[in-house]
């Protein structure tokens, strides 16, 4: 019985196949099917090549055409369909160096990473798995399709694959496999950041990310890392902590704050890494926040600063650190926020203008450090959000 989502996109095979071609359903989606994971991407292999592919949908993106790969969309949905290849020859282990489109799923099957990724599914739902995929996900194991090394000479960011895998799917890396990607490591010199990061990032939010963490040490995988290669014994504290519910931003928080990062040197760390400016502020910010609260409590105006996701974030890693386990602190410091007078600078009551035509005063830096001064005051339940009461409190305490 087929599924969701590959239901949808069963169309999409009849039409290939109704043009002479053969098409499955491949890679992620069929693995994750078999473990009865929730399902992301339906990727389709065909042996029509991309030009062919085009001639049949009447839309399509060329996202990456030289690879085999073309973007249909069909009824809503996106699906990236390429043609069946083998990677003929490798330039200095990235990417392959020439794709050489073939007419044989066997064979594109045979240049996957790893068996529990090179298994196809056809539009019955039958399965074609020649490298014995199913055997590995049952057997929970990361094994690569043929030898090891090839596989990651091919190309060295399926090391950090495996263990993202290692993390995601809380699997176990094959013997063989893990030999080889302990051998070979250093490959992973030559691979793009803006790659390592992807799977860097999925790594730190899985299941089993703990045991994938003290994988990327056990076999120096972390010397490859932007930031994280003078840190060994740093990362190795990691352990000693309780951070599985930790989101995305919060995990690097943890690792900027383990590896005892300088402030200052947040940014450059977090830009070698090509995070995009926004993340990084978030981050700065819940590492700002972080620090406060290991020294003391949190004050309602640092509540009111900090705001909803920041507490929540730096009280998350707060226990962590504190090794609190059983806590309703997290409760407590948004309730309190959620009984603040004002959330943002904008529910204020007042304007700029208002305060100049009061004090009489033309515009200038006073005028920001008052309206300051009103927002803390209202903030701390000093001062009512009420027009005419802050007038009254201005008037009162301003020069005559
Ligand atoms: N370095 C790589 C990357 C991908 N693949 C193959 O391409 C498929 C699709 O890759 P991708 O979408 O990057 O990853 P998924 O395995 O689909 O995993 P996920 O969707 O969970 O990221 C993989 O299953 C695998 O068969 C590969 O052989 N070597």
């Amino acid at each position: 019985m087929m599924i969701e989502p590959f239901l949808s996109a069963l169309p999409v095979l009849e039409r290939l196949e109704a043009a002479g071609y053969e098409a499955y359903f491949v890679g992620g989606s069929v693995r994750d099917y078999l473990l009865k994971k929730q399902i992301s991407d339906v990727d389709i292999a065909t042996s029509a090549t991309p030009v062919e592919v085009k001639e049949i949908f009447s839309k399509t993106v060329d996202i990456g055409i030289e690879h085999g790969t073309v973007l249909v969309l069909y009824n809503q949905e996106s699906y990236e369909i390429t043609t069946f290849r083998t990677e003929a020859e490798y330039q200095d282990y990235r990417r392959p160096k020439e794709v050489a489109f073939i007419r044989n799923l066997k064979d594109d099957l045979k240049r996957r990473d790893f068996s529990m990724n090179a298994i196809a599914m056809d539009k019955n739902g039958k399965l074609i798995d020649p490298f014995k995929g199913q055997l590995a996900i049952k057997d929970k194991l990361i094994q690569t399709v043929g030898r090891a090394e090839d596989r990651f000479r091919e190309d060295a960011l399926r090391m950090m694959r495996a263990v993202r895998f290692v993390s995601q799917l809380s699997f176990s890396i094959e013997n063989d496999t893990l030999t080889a990607l302990t051998n070979h490591i250093d490959l992973l010199e030559n691979i793009a950041v803006e790659r390592k990061k992807v799977e860097f990032e999925k790594l730190l939010i899985g299941n089993n990310r703990r045991i994938a963490l003290k994988m990327i040490l056990d076999t120096n995988l972390f010397l490859y890392l932007p930031g994280l290669n003078n840190n060994k014994q740093e990362l190795e504290q990691l352990q000693n902590f309780q951070y599985d519910s930790l989101n995305k931003k919060e995990m690097w928080s943890l690792l900027l704050f383990c590896i005892d990062i300088k402030e200052k040197l947040i940014e450059t760390f977090l830009r070698d890494w090509r995070m995009p400016i926004k993340e990084i502020r978030e981050i700065q910010h819940t590492l700002f926040f972080l620090k406060k609260r290991l020294q003391q409590e949190w004050s309602i105006y640092d509540l009111y600063n900090a705001g909803y996701d920041n507490i929540l974030s730096a009280e998350k890693l707060y226990l962590v650190f504190t090794r609190i386990k059983e806590s309703d602190s997290i409760k407590h410091w948004l309730d309190l926020y959620e009984q603040l007078p004002i959330k943002y600078l904008s529910d204020m009551n007042v304007t700029g203008n208002d305060v100049m035509e009061w004090l009489n005063k033309s515009g200038g830096p006073w005028l920001k450090d008052t309206l300051l001064k009103i927002e803390r005051a209202i903030v701390e339940g000093k001062l009512e959000n009420n027009k005419q009461k802050i007038k009254e409190w201005l008037m009162a305490c301003s020069p005559k």
